[in-house]
């Protein structure tokens, strides 16, 4: 068995510089394999954007309640805007953090009559440019260049896995009809006996880009005996890692990893922005085979299975389309939003009502 007691730190780098792609791939395969978490330094997202997109942070939150809660998420059935502190819970226990979520670009495809999936995906909330002019620039910015990235760490990922660059492809629609989130979320110090500021849960879809956008410690990620290992920020990095749905795609080769983010210490809050590379809103995580080489499914088999966990796992994933999936999701996790703009499914999900708070794992 194959344990991991830190998190790799990969060179983006290397795959440009001559005869080094190689190491970066097999690197990139270990990550994968054995750790679900990787640092990644020297990538393409210009830190010139990203400075700007961190100074702005701390203004975000500063905005006065009435702007953020003019923005707040149950105006949207996209589920996209502003969440007070306090809204999430995780296994049972309340997440100690304020966010907005925002989103990609993207052309909505619903039309009368359609599921009701396809109207997850839709434009963000933003706030009010007079007060904090600039910002939306430099986030969509940002996005772009993230998801960027997304798609080429894919290709990456499927030539490590020997399936040809394009082996990941299938499970994305054309540019225009995809869409990722990104949330900006605030950990603040908190008093009292919890230090949850998110508890411990698996990502659910392919990649998570996330910006360590402060330098407070706190994120920590479980290895398979069980063990909490800290992944504290490394400046010029993102960290990335792998979602259930990915997990699923790769026959467990590629892991999720069980993580959670524990309350600042000190004086001020922590800051990061988690990007989450979605797949396509139609697509069925079995709609597409793929077919690895004998000598990577046997890295599997080195590796050995998870003995302890504290996050719980995902179902639905074989058989429903991911863009269902995800709103099932959602509609757990932000109940108030679900039962303004998908009535009918959250009296499913929820035939007696709910206890006023959302249940994100
Ligand atoms: O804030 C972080 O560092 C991680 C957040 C996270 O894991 C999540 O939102 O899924
Ligand atoms: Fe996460």
């Amino acid at each position: 068995m194959s344990d991991f007691s830190s998190i790799p730190l990969l060179d983006y780098a290397l795959l440009s510089a001559s005869g080094t792609r190689p190491q970066f791939l097999a690197q990139l395969r270990h990550a994968l394999v054995n750790v679900g978490f990787l640092y990644l330094a020297n990538h393409p997202v210009a830190q010139g954007d990203i400075d700007a997109l961190v100074g702005y942070i701390p203004r975000l939150f500063a905005l006065p309640p009435e702007s953020k809660e003019g923005i707040r998420m149950a105006n949207s059935e996209h589920f996209l805007g502003y969440s007070r502190f306090g809204a999430e819970l995780t296994k049972g226990a309340v997440d100690q953090r304020e966010q907005f979520d925002f989103a990609t670009r993207h052309t909505s495809r619903w039309r009368a009559g359609d599921p009701d999936h396809y109207r997850l995906w839709g434009p963000p909330q933003w706030p009010d440019e007079k007060l904090i002019p600039g910002f939306r620039e430099v986030m969509e910015r940002y996005l772009d260049q993230v998801e960027a990235l997304g798609y080429a760490f894919c290709g990456l990922i499927a030539e490590a896995f020997g399936l040809g660059p394009e082996g990941l492809s299938p499970f994305f629609d054309a540019p225009e009809l995809m869409q990722h989130r990104a949330k900006i979320v605030q950990y603040p110090v908190v008093e009292g006996k919890s230090d949850q500021g998110v508890g411990p849960h698996y990502d659910a879809g392919f990649l998570t880009f996330l910006l360590q956008a402060s330098a407070h410690r706190g994120l920590q990620v479980q290895n398979l005996a069980g063990e909490w290992i800290d992944a504290p920020p490394m400046p010029g990095t993102f960290v990335v890692n792998i979602g259930k749905a990915l997990e699923f795609v790769t026959g467990g080769l590629a892991r999720a990893t069980s993580h959670r983010v524990l309350s600042p210490k000190g004086a001020t809050p922590r800051y990061s922005v988690p990007f989450f590379q979605n797949i396509g809103l139609n697509t069925r995580l079995t709609d597409h085979i793929l077919h690895f080489p004998p000598e990577i499914l046997a890295l599997r088999d080195t590796r050995g299975a998870v003995a302890a966990t504290d996050s719980v796992n995902f179902s639905e994933f074989d058989r429903e389309p991911s863009g269902k999936v995800n709103l099932i999701g959602r509609v757990k996790s932000h109940p108030d939003v679900a039962q303004i703009h998908y009535p009918e499914l959250f009296k499913q999900i929820f035939p007696d009502g709910f206890s006023g708070k959302g249940s994100a794992y």
